[in-house]
């Protein structure tokens, strides 16, 4: 993989004392779209303005395209448009007005040719000579997208993009970053809703607490997905699985109450009558049968209720 963004050791304790990040490394290839997918206060917004150069880390390196962060700043700065939580518009300019003011703000040339093409991407374009606060809070968003691209990023920073907005919006929202990405652009996106990470991304961090819990291929999720369980509530209580029963890889739960069996939901064969005619020849009466999908908000709490037990530990 060949990283646009590599984020090495970053760690940031603020000056309240408070521990935002422990160390974190992540590498971002180009072109992909990432989704950071975390609880309230995990260090989302933290991770991303370290890399952006609002904040400063405690520790650790950050190279963008190439350029050192920390010792480059403007350079590094330069390969990336931010597209904040808060909406921090001038109300009263219009959108034109306010997108080649940003496109300035970093020095760039006038190029009207090419931020005209944003605003039509954005589906903007009939609104650009609308003032700011004249447009629907779907319209104003779009607006934070064109100022962040003015310039002409390789790298666009999405933090909590749909946060409060309407599910129809949120879809329109999905559309256009896939659209962003389809002309070359990377996508780093902050989210809490476990839906849109599975909607957009390419690959998935679960972060908890300052600690990236998990990097990987949305694909490996969906597979994880795939995966169901089916709970058997038993008669009597069992202390130990008996032998005759290995091949199905049960374990006890509630106290020897219940027996878990986990699946594959699309093999062929899940195994589930063979394992049924079993218990029925072992003589072990069951009172009731749940199957259950497990989802990526499952393997999410899942995880961080580990941690958190193993932090507790
Ligand atoms: N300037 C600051 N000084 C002290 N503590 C801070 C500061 N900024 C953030 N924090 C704390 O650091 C932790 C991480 O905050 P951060 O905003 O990065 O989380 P987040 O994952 O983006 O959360 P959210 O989803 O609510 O935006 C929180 O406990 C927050 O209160």
């Amino acid at each position: 993989m060949q990283p646009i963004l590599s984020v090495r050791g970053v760690s940031k304790t603020y000056a309240s004392g408070h521990r935002a990040l422990k160390t974190v490394d992540l590498e971002i290839a180009k072109g992909e779209i990432f989704a950071l997918l975390g609880p309230n206060g995990a260090g989302k917004t933290t991770l991303i303005s370290i890399i952006c150069g609002i904040v400063t880390p405690s520790s650790g390196t950050i190279t963008v395209d190439g350029h050192d962060a920390i010792a480059e700043p403007r350079a590094a700065r330069m390969k990336i448009g931010l597209v904040p939580q808060e909406l921090s518009v001038d109300m009263f300019e219009t959108v034109l007005a306010t997108t080649r003011y940003s496109r300035r703000l970093f020095g760039r040339a006038g190029h009207d040719a090419y931020i005209d093409e944003v605003l039509r991407d954005l589906s903007l374009w009939d609104k650009r000579n609308s003032k700011i606060m004249e447009l629907s809070g779907g319209m104003k968003r779009r607006v934070l997208i064109a100022k962040a691209l003015a310039h002409e990023p390789d790298i666009l920073f999405l933090d909590e993009p749909t946060a409060g907005v309407d599910v129809s919006l949120r879809r329109d929202m999905w559309k256009l970053v896939k659209r962003l990405r389809e002309k070359g652009t990377t996508i780093i996106l902050t989210t809490h809703y476990i839906e849109e990470a599975e909607e957009m991304a390419d690959r998935v961090g679960v972060i908890n607490k300052g600690e990236l819990l998990l990097v990987e291929d949305k694909a490996a999720l969906m597979k994880k997905l795939g995966k169901r369980e089916m709970d058997i509530a038993l008669v009597e209580p069992m202390a130990t699985i008996p032998a005759e029963l290995d091949e199905w890889h049960l374990t006890l739960t509630d106290e020897g109450e219940r027996l878990r069996y986990t699946f594959d939901a699309q093999a062929e064969r899940t195994g589930i009558p063979s394992l049924l005619r079993k218990l029925g020849e072992l003589g072990i009466a069951f009172k009731d049968l749940d199957t259950s999908k497990s989802s990526l908000e499952d393997i999410f709490v899942d995880l961080v209720e580990r941690r958190d037990e193993e932090q507790a530990a």
